[in-house]
């Protein structure tokens, strides 16, 4: 029973005789003139024949399409080449066989049957392993890629024309950008647009949300770690961000948000253009473009100590102010055509526009959340559009907001101190009650519910 294991001990001439006899491989020797010298049952059965019908016959006589006499040719062995043969696909491995120092014949062992379609079974898994690796090659690389041209950038206001032309020239060098301006106003598009329009284009740019990574683990995110850094370390260390935008653009979003240790070491980075992985023992050199961003004043936080004076003045080497929209209003119908298109193309709708009604009550906003918002509220009223031109009805959200900004209450711009607002309100009122009664102040204390001194009081501090 071949199954069974057997003990006994064989000379070298036995042993070699069983291997040859292997029923897993198909083994045929053949010599330089193309004869068949030695044939295993097996791969004999295969053909068709019994071993002695075909030693000392030619090869070509048996198998027409051997490769086995192109091994004779280049004396090079072939492995695992996969062909036909009798209609069954194996597997060949084919071996010059030499003995002093000279070509003897060629050694052909084919997998056939069972291990055969393992063998088929395993390669086809590697070639669909080494697809999706490609595959997911190629996603990586598109992810760390910059997706805006300049030209994706809409907005043909004075003030943003000036910030396109300045991309192409800042293009050309590899100067440190600092790109400020409310949420919402492109910052981000700006930052790919530097990036696609220098000559990194084709490298990586990468992006770090200062904000989305906790501070203890955006040293190891921007840095990377080398192996056994610390414990739950991966086992061959992680690339750093840096090192991942090696020759390309790293873009430190939210740059603000940093935590002023972080800062420090971003500092050494900007300065001696290398970082030093977190257990690692040397430094390592990075050609990395820094472009950062924050709608934080940075400014103001240098004076209460948040942000680092040095560091600012590293980053703030190229300034981008992007304004917000309210600043910008010239550049909404362009805008609003232009989401409506990329919106169009992405829900599959075909709104074609927006009624006048809708145009100047957009014109009327004061779009606290800048290109975002107006992106946002036409992708809802796409979504709910009945016709295709959008009216005032189909933005029930931005009327609310309108209502508010327009009742005094608006969400916009920055939070003001309590005392300031006050008296702003308080200023209002005289005024206007001071206008009611055709300057009677008498009257106007009246109305206000005064004392008049206290009017007369309040009025000498009013400019
Ligand atoms: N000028 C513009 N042209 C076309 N799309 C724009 C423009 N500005 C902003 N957008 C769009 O508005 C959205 C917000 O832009 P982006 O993320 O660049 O703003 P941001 O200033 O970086 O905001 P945050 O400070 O909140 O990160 C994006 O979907 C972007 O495509």
């Amino acid at each position: 029973m071949a199954n069974k294991i057997s003990n006994q001990s064989f000379t070298r001439e036995e042993l070699l005789q069983a291997m040859v006899e292997t029923p897993h491989e198909a083994i045929i020797f053949v010599d330089t003139g193309g004869i068949i010298r030695l044939i295993n049952e097996g791969y004999a059965e295969f053909l068709g024949y019994r071993p002695e019908q075909l030693v000392n016959r030619h090869i070509l006589e048996i198998v027409p399409q051997t490769q086995l006499l192109e091994v004779l040719k280049t004396g090079k062995p072939q492995y695992g080449d996969i062909w036909a043969i009798n209609g069954q696909r194996v597997v060949v491995t084919r071996l010059p066989i030499e003995k002093d120092g000279q070509i003897i014949g060629v050694l052909g062992r084919s997998m056939f049957r069972d291990e055969i379609a393992l063998a088929l079974d395993f390669a086809q898994k590697i070639k669909k392993l080494e697809e999706q690796l490609a595959s997911y090659r190629a996603e990586l690389d598109h992810a760390r890629r910059a997706k805006y041209e300049v030209d994706e950038i809409i907005g043909n206001s004075d003030k943003m024309l000036k910030l396109k032309n300045r991309i192409f020239k800042v293009a050309k060098t590899s100067s440190t950008v600092l790109i400020t301006g409310d949420s919402g106003t492109g910052k981000e598009l700006f930052a790919h647009a530097i990036h696609n329009a220098s000559n990194r284009r084709n490298r990586a740019f990468v992006r770090v949300n200062c904000t989305s990574i906790p501070m203890d683990l955006l040293e190891s995110e921007l840095f990377g770690y080398d192996e056994g850094a610390f414990t739950g370390a991966k086992r061959g260390g992680k690339l750093g961000k840096f090192e991942i935008a090696q020759g390309g653009t790293i873009f430190l979003d939210e740059i603000g948000d940093m935590d002023r240790s972080m800062q420090a070491k971003l500092l050494r980075v900007l300065q001696e253009k290398e970082i030093e992985r977190i257990g690692g023992t040397k430094p390592v050199p990075v050609d990395v473009r820094v472009i950062a961003a924050t709608n934080r004043n940075l400014e103001e936080m240098m004076q209460t100590n948040q942000f680092r004076e040095d560091l600012y003045y590293r980053l703030n080497v190229v300034l981008f102010q992007v304004p917000p929209l309210r600043e910008r209003k010239e550049d909404i119908p362009g805008l609003t055509s232009e989401l409506i298109k990329k919106l169009n193309k992405r829900l599959g709708a075909a709104i074609t526009g927006l009624n006048q009604e809708t145009m100047e009550m957009f014109l009327s906003y004061d779009w606290p959340g800048n290109v975002r918002e107006l992106e946002n509220l036409l992708e809802q009223a796409i979504n709910l559009a009945e016709n295709k031109i959008l009216y005032r009805f189909d933005f029930p959200v931005l009327n609310k907001r309108l209502q508010r900004q327009l009742e005094g209450h608006s969400v916009s711009g920055t939070v003001r101190p309590l005392h300031e607002v006050v008296k702003e309100a308080e200023k209002k009122a005289i005024l206007k009650a001071l206008n009611a009664t055709d300057n009677n102040k008498k009257e106007a204390a009246r109305l206000l519910e005064i004392h008049r001194s206290v009017l007369y009081r309040k009025l000498e501090r009013i400019d």
